[in-house]
């Protein structure tokens, strides 16, 4: 099996991303990043009957419990943080403990703030298994749960202990949930790096079709754009925002539709067209780069277009409250070429209500 190994680089608590088909039953490997002898893996109701057995298996060594969430975006809340923290409690789980992340981006935001604010922090393992988890939002340490007011509102940075990145789980990955990932892995083109956003043209169907090669090419890609911005500004003080193309927009259609109707990555995909379109009608973006955006965004079978029902004031009631909001002014990340993205303060009422028509 051929294991690749990328690392975060953060000091005392740099960890490794480790990559490679069947890791799920890599023994030596988790018994390696695992500190102490208690684990809880939590992981949801879909994601359970699939991998747990296995994970279990993997893990029996240790003196190991499970929890499991119910499947969605909507239990990404302070309600369920709250559950599975009276679960660690009841089971009398102390500081020494590692939770264990088996899952999307939902479960692994969620147990990773547990893991921040159980009895102060205790030990996380993500084992991120859908294609969106793999490429962003199991590495970098954003932690958090969803407010009815807001996307990700409540929550921390919290790095975990290890990530390991099995890729034979994309294989029950549904088509909707794939594309939702390739939003992420698309901006990660539009914002540093050209060749690699004309790889995904190149090779789309090579992607689309699961191709081993080229999936462990374009999530190890991923994971090594991330892991240099996260190790030179964890706390997003700086060039971190970049990752946020697209989540302004994007936020504010998760939240307004009511999460879960529309996937975080649709949500960001419809953000990054808005978001070149604010740049095109600046003049800092070519047509035609626009264009290679909407179209290359459409191809993968991604919305271009916001929710018909959103009117410019729902876009602002959320954005307003957007994290990268300084000194209440609102900020946008934008694109200036494919494979360059800068951070935008004085888009103007006008020019929003132009871009959201
Ligand atoms: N922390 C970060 O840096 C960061 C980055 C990007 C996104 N996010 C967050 O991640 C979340 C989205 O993550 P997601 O797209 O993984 O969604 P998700 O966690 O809801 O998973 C998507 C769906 O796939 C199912 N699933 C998971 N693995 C599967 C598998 N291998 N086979 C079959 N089904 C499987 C899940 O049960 C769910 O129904 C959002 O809350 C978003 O805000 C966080
Ligand atoms: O890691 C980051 O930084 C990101 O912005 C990655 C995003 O894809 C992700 O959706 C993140 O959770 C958004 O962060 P937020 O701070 O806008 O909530
Ligand atoms: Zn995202």
């Amino acid at each position: 099996m051929h294991v690749s190994e990328i690392e975060v680089s953060l000091d005392t608590r740099s960890y490794p991303i480790v990559i490679g088909q069947g890791l799920l039953k890599d023994q030596a490997l988790f018994e390696r990043l695992i500190r102490g002898k208690k684990v809880v893996i939590v992981t949801n109701e879909t994601v359970a009957p699939l991998y747990l057995a296995e994970l279990e298996s993997t893990l029996s060594n240790f003196d190991l419990l499970s929890f499991q969430l119910p499947d969605g975006e909507q239990y990404k809340s302070l309600e369920y943080f709250e559950k599975l923290n009276s679960f660690l409690l009841e089971n009398n789980c102390g500081r020494d403990i590692t939770l264990v992340a088996l899952g999307g981006g939902v479960v692994g935001d969620l147990v990773g703030f547990v893991a921040a604010c159980y009895q102060r922090g205790v030990d996380f393992v993500q084992v991120p298994t859908t294609l969106l988890a793999q490429v962003d939002s199991s590495v970098g340490g954003k932690t958090a749960v969803n407010h009815p007011l807001g996307k990700n509102m409540i929550g921390a940075f919290k790095q975990p202990q290890a990530v390991v990145i099995d890729t034979q789980t994309l294989s029950t990955l549904p088509a909707r949930e794939f594309a939702a990932g390739m939003a992420e892995v698309l901006k990660y083109g539009i914002v540093f790096d050209r060749s690699f956003w004309q790889s995904l043209i190149d090779d789309k169907s090579l992607i689309t079709a699961l191709d081993e090669k080229s999936l462990v090419t374009v999530i190890k890609r991923c994971c090594q754009i991330k892991a240099e911005i996260v190790a030179a500004d964890e706390t997003e003080k700086g060039a971190r925002a970049l990752l946020n193309l697209g989540h302004t927009f994007g936020h504010a259609i998760e939240a307004e539709q009511g999460y879960g109707v529309w996937l975080h990555g649709e949500a960001v995909a419809a953000g990054m067209v808005i978001a070149a379109k604010v740049a095109e009608l600046r003049g800092y973006l070519s047509e035609d780069d626009y264009q290679e955006i909407v179209n290359t965004i459409a191809s993968y079978d991604l919305p271009t277009k916001k929710p018909e029902s959103m009117q410019t004031a729902d876009f602002v009631k959320h954005m307003k409250r957007d994290k990268k909001v300084q000194n209440s002014v609102m900020r946008f990340i934008i694109p200036t070429e494919i494979g360059h993205c800068e951070i935008m303060d004085d888009l103007t009422a006008q020019e929003l209500e132009l871009v959201l028509k």
